[in-house]
């Protein structure tokens, strides 16, 4: 999925002095659109964040805004504004002279910066405290006040550098939504560097995610979270489950071969590029299903056997690690599963995402029990 090209990264790289932190970077984000970056520490989120901005010259690569190649402009031509982490408000300035600073910098009038600012102060839940000085204000206050900055210059590009990893927990669901809305309500193009997995889906339209400086997969939240491209995205979208297992393409099913982890079971195809070898198998806590040892499975999917090492309860269901072969996996279950009993653990086929291992080998295993389940697809 891309967006109209509004803006557009072409073959984008950048390195710090040996060492390449992005590349091959394609991107088209439409305008209006808003669209996190997402990925673990060290990824290159915030270089990419950068070279965008402008603060970075990328190594290799173009950047462009509504057709016009802008990689070589200064931050400030680029008709872009970020805000930071640390929200970056001038401590002696008030409220009110912190989300005009951009506007005086330009060299607006002063009668304008005044209009403009109570405009942003009344957008953004800010009236009344234009005369504070950012030490009295919230968290949530002071980052409302930075994006004041940020929109007062009237940006075509609003980028977010984790603006809101600074808030509290309950204040930064609340942020999220007042933030989101706001975009939408000014058409504003975003981009959202943030590693936080719920922050991206509840904010994005795309999310993209980056692994080692590339793009490992981009799509609409509901389309990384429920079809991820490769083992790395399913993992990252919480998908930490891992069992490694043999499978047999037959057509459009792919039969699971018994194994250590007492596996068994078949799958639908559904358009993977799946072919017979070692797979790589991920599936979430909660899409476990876990139930006395030999219940049957009644549709597609894999079940697996194991021994329940631990229980917790974390709210809402009971979490257990389960060693299943060699390896152990959390599963949830409504009710409490011993320490020590034997369980099956069944894995729903469109909750199961399966990968081939690079290099199509068989896994080896030593044999245990085991069990293969054929269900037509
Ligand atoms: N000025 C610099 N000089 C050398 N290496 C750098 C510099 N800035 C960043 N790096 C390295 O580049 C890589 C990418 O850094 P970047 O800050 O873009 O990652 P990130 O995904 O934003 O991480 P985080 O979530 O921790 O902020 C990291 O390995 C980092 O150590």
């Amino acid at each position: 999925m891309s967006g109209d090209g509004f803006l557009q990264l072409r073959g984008v790289a950048s390195r710090y002095g040996q060492t390449r932190v992005l590349k091959d970077i394609d991107l088209s984000i439409g305008k209006g659109e808003f669209v996190a970056l997402l990925g673990s520490s060290g990824c290159g989120k915030t270089t990419l964040l950068r070279v965008i901005a402008g603060f970075i010259e990328p190594s290799d690569g173009q950047v462009a805004v509504n057709g016009r190649d802008i990689t070589r402009h200064q931050p400030d031509k680029r008709g872009m504004a970020l805000v930071f982490q640390s929200y970056a408000l001038w401590p002696h300035m008030t409220v009110a002279q912190n989300i005009g600073y951009g506007l005086r910098l330009r060299g607006v009038a002063r009668d304008e910066i005044a209009r403009r600012v109570s405009e942003m102060a009344e957008l953004l839940g800010l009236s009344g405290l234009e005369e504070r000085k950012p030490a009295n204000l919230s968290g949530g206050q002071r980052q409302r006040v930075a994006l004041g900055r940020a929109l007062a210059i009237d940006p075509e590009i609003l980028l977010l550098d984790e603006p809101l990893s600074n808030l509290d927990a309950r204040i930064r669901l609340s942020v999220r939504h007042e933030l989101r809305a706001l975009q939408k309500r000014l058409g504003i193009t975003a981009v959202h560097v943030t590693h936080d997995r719920e922050e991206a889906m509840v904010m994005a339209d795309r999310i993209v995610i980056l692994d080692g400086g590339r793009i490992a997969q981009q799509g609409s939240p509901e389309e990384v979270y429920n079809r991820p491209a490769s083992s790395f995205v399913a993992a990252f979208m919480g998908a930490e489950n891992l069992l490694e297992l043999d499978g047999v393409r037959d057509g459009e099913t792919f039969v699971l071969q018994p194994g250590s982890a007492g596996e068994g079971g078949s799958v639908p195809v559904a358009g993977r590029a799946l072919e017979s070898g070692a797979v790589e198998a991920r599936f979430r806590p909660e899409a476990a299903r876990l139930t006395d040892i030999d219940t049957p499975a009644t549709e597609p999917g894999a079940r697996f056997f194991g021994e329940v090492m631990a229980v917790s309860y974390p709210g809402g269901h009971w979490r257990h690690a389960v060693k299943v072969g060699d390896r152990e996996i959390m599963a949830d279950a409504d009710r409490a599963f011993p320490p020590g009993q034997p369980v099956t653990v069944f894995v729903p086929a469109e909750t199961l995402f399966l990968f081939n291992t690079p290099s199509g080998d068989p896994v080896s295993r030593p044999g245990l029990p085991s069990e293969t389940v054929k269900i037509p697809a």
